[in-house]
């Protein structure tokens, strides 16, 4: 029996929501996974990610990782497995692809046991990046609102405004989440704070209801400004379209910037030089199996 585990990209923060929105994207990695006999079988193919060499084939790979932890809770051993991952989504981007490999690997063990994912799925998920906003969105697709109480993650899965069409700006270059994480301070001003509430707030409206108030939605205080070392070029960009009034944010920890465009297109005269612009749609569904 072979498992087909399809599972989407995600961007979070959109610029106000700091480890808290994620919203799932139309850019996908397939994962197929068969039980075998013994061993550890796994195949790395570019699907359009890029390089992939520096992705390990043992029992680091991170899919694995997750497919052994789900398994582990689920209470199932299985002896050997071979495991096919079609990489579209590029790594250390800010598209959500650790988070995207954790789910498929999470979704994979559920599979195996014949269980339906449920609200576990996201714990075991979140725990592997500590912050459930990416999980979220690739597991329940749309919109997602995500917080965490003590050691517990949970998420709300919301449906943008259908008006709403993410353009992402993708740079050849990479930066690793756990390093631009060390970017930010431990602590911000309170009028920071306030504003950061605000702004998310208005961004659940916003994103679900009046795509006319993402730009005022998106603004941030906690995060973008203290990556800029980071990425100065995506902050550049970034900047040039919200000076058009573009609800223009850096995806995720970066550096690829997320446009949330009413056209699908980024307006002509802004310099994307060194960037691959695209129009990814919201995945609404989230990581789905396909047994054959
Ligand atoms: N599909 C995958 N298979 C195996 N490892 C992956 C996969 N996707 C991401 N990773 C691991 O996660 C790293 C990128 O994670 P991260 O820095 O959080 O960036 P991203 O924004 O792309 O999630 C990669 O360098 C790789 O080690
Ligand atoms: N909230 C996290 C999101 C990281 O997303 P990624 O796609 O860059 O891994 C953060 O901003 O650190």
């Amino acid at each position: 029996m072979k498992y087909t585990i399809t599972v989407p990209a995600s961007t979070a923060n959109l610029g106000s929501g700091f480890d808290t929105f994620g919203m799932a994207l139309a850019l996908h990695d397939v994962v197929e996974v068969e039980v075998t006999g013994s061993g550890l079988a796994v195949e790395v193919i570019d699907a359009g990610a890029g390089d992939m060499s520096g992705v390990p084939t043992d029992e680091s790979h991170l899919v694995v990782r997750a497919l052994r932890r789900a398994c582990r809770y689920l209470d199932i051993s299985v002896p050997g497995i071979v495991l096919r991952c079609h990489n579209a989504i590029p790594h250390s981007r800010g598209l959500g692809s650790s988070a995207a490999a954790v789910v498929a690997g999470v979704a994979a063990g559920y599979a195996l046991a014949g269980k339906d994912i449920d609200g576990s799925a996201l714990q075991l998920a979140a725990e592997f990046e500590g912050h459930a906003d990416n999980a979220a969105a690739s597991l329940l697709g749309g919109f997602v609102v995500a917080w965490q109480s003590g050691s517990t993650y949970h998420a709300e899965r919301l449906v943008p405004h259908s008006a709403i069409r993410p353009v992402v700006a993708i740079p050849e270059v990479r930066s690793a989440t756990e390093q631009t994480r060390g970017l930010l301070p431990d602590r911000v001003p309170h009028r920071d704070a306030a504003f950061a509430a605000s702004r998310s707030a208005l961004a659940v409206h916003a994103v679900t209801a009046r795509p006319d108030l993402l730009f005022a939605a998106t603004e941030d205080r906690l995060h973008q400004d203290y990556r800029e070392p980071a990425y100065p070029a995506s902050v550049r960009l970034m900047r040039a379209l919200r000076s058009r009034g573009v609800a223009a944010v850096i995806s995720g920890a970066g550096p690829t910037v997320l446009a949330l465009t009413t056209t699908g297109i980024l307006p002509d005269g802004v310099d994307v030089a060194g960037f691959e612009v695209i129009e990814l749609p919201v995945d609404l569904v989230g990581v789905r199996l396909c047994v054959s």
